[in-house]
């Protein structure tokens, strides 16, 4: 059996989440491949899960499993603090590899997992309610101003280690409104976490909302080739196409990934790096997203799923009953040149049977 090595484990950078966590590894397999699959629990004893089905092919499935990786959490906090771990050892590893680390952002949920900065002081909280319930509102006092006094060095980590300078940030998708829209996964991404990190503004590319939905598409695909003429995006050797470092990914219910819905042709482009929706199930009904073969050519996807409304869709990309010719968006994310990370908890695990 080979073991997850998911960033928790690997990266350097932190080790909050090795210090809350204690995984338990497995392989879950599934008729298109199998994937490393660690449980990250509090308890791992009283952890259900893990679906297994029959496996189609295991010579596919091991290279599939090498590619793919499988992290389910018991608590959103932990979650957030993997992927937060991840991100950063990826950071560290491509600005020393190629001083340019590109990033993927999506909208929707994703964001609220990237929110390094709440994470800590969320947990400084609760550590100071507990002191102060415990131990009196006197100790509490003596943490909250020995808290306050090194309020840098209790910043977390990632703000003093991650070289933010060699960041470049993308979408994946966007929808088709004014940056200051509500609707705008920019403007969510910068009030929730670019404004809290020093990325250079001028690394931060983002839609052209003065156009009309196919120029904003045409105008990103173009950045993206002046980037890639530039050395700032590599390209794949496998594909041809841009090779982004990391890519986060977030599901929705029905399955869909950035602006790619169940069924709509532009799920099939070959072609273009960046292409347009006008009809949108979910609203804002335009949309811009990068195409499937941008997004498998990526080195590192992280797909981040949770909640019990994606069950449904997690169900079917992991147990694979359906025929291939009526794969959802998320089964259709295979990295051809990288490799892929599951984050999920276990609502969204819920509808897959145990091991
Ligand atoms: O509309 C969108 O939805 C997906 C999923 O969002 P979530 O809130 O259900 O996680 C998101 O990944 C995509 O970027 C966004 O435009």
């Amino acid at each position: 059996m080979s073991t997850a090595t998911g960033a928790a484990a690997s990266n350097s950078l932190s080790p909050t989440t090795s210090r809350r966590s204690s995984p338990s590894s497995r392989i879950l397999t599934t008729p298109r491949g199998s994937l490393s699959c660690r449980l990250l629990s509090s308890s791992p004893s009283q952890s259900p899960l893990v679906p297994v089905s029959a496996m189609a092919s295991p010579g596919a499935a091991g290279e599939a499993a090498s590619r793919k990786k499988l992290l389910i959490f018991d608590a959103e906090k932990d979650l957030a603090a993997s992927l937060a771990e991840h991100a950063a050892g990826l950071s560290e590893k491509f600005a020393a590899e190629r001083s340019a680390f590109t990033v993927v952002l999506s909208g929707g949920s994703l964001i609220k997992a990237l929110r390094f900065l709440d994470l800590l002081e969320n947990e400084h909280r609760t550590f100071l309610a507990w002191l102060s319930r415990d131990y009196g509102p006197g100790r509490g006092l003596i943490y909250l101003f020995i808290f306050w006094h090194h309020r840098k060095l209790a910043e977390p980590p990632y703000l003093e280690a991650v070289d933010w300078s060699r960041w470049h940030v993308f979408w994946a998708d966007e929808r088709v409104v004014p940056k200051d829209h509500a609707d705008s996964n920019y403007k969510l991404a910068m009030d929730e976490f670019l404004s809290k990190v020093p990325v250079p503004a001028n690394q931060v590319y983002a839609m052209n909302d003065a156009l009309s939905v196919e120029g904003a598409a045409d105008d990103y695909e173009n950045c993206l080739k002046q980037l890639i003429k530039n050395g700032v995006i590599a390209v794949s050797p496998v594909t041809g196409f841009p090779k982004f470092d990391l890519m986060l990914l977030g599901m929705g219910p029905d399955g869909h990934i950035a602006s790619l819905f169940p069924g709509h042709p532009i799920v099939n482009e070959n072609q273009k790096l960046v292409t347009c929706v006008k009809d949108s199930p979910k609203p804002p009904p335009e949309r811009i997203t990068f195409t499937f073969p941008v997004i498998n050519s990526s080195a590192h996807i992280a797909l981040m799923v949770t909640g019990a409304g994606k069950a449904g869709a997690v169900h079917k990309a992991l147990s694979g009953n359906e025929s291939s010719s009526d794969l959802l968006p998320v089964e259709m994310v295979e990295p051809q040149d990288g490799e892929m990370t599951w984050f999920t908890d276990k609502p969204a695990m819920s509808m897959l049977s145990r091991i």
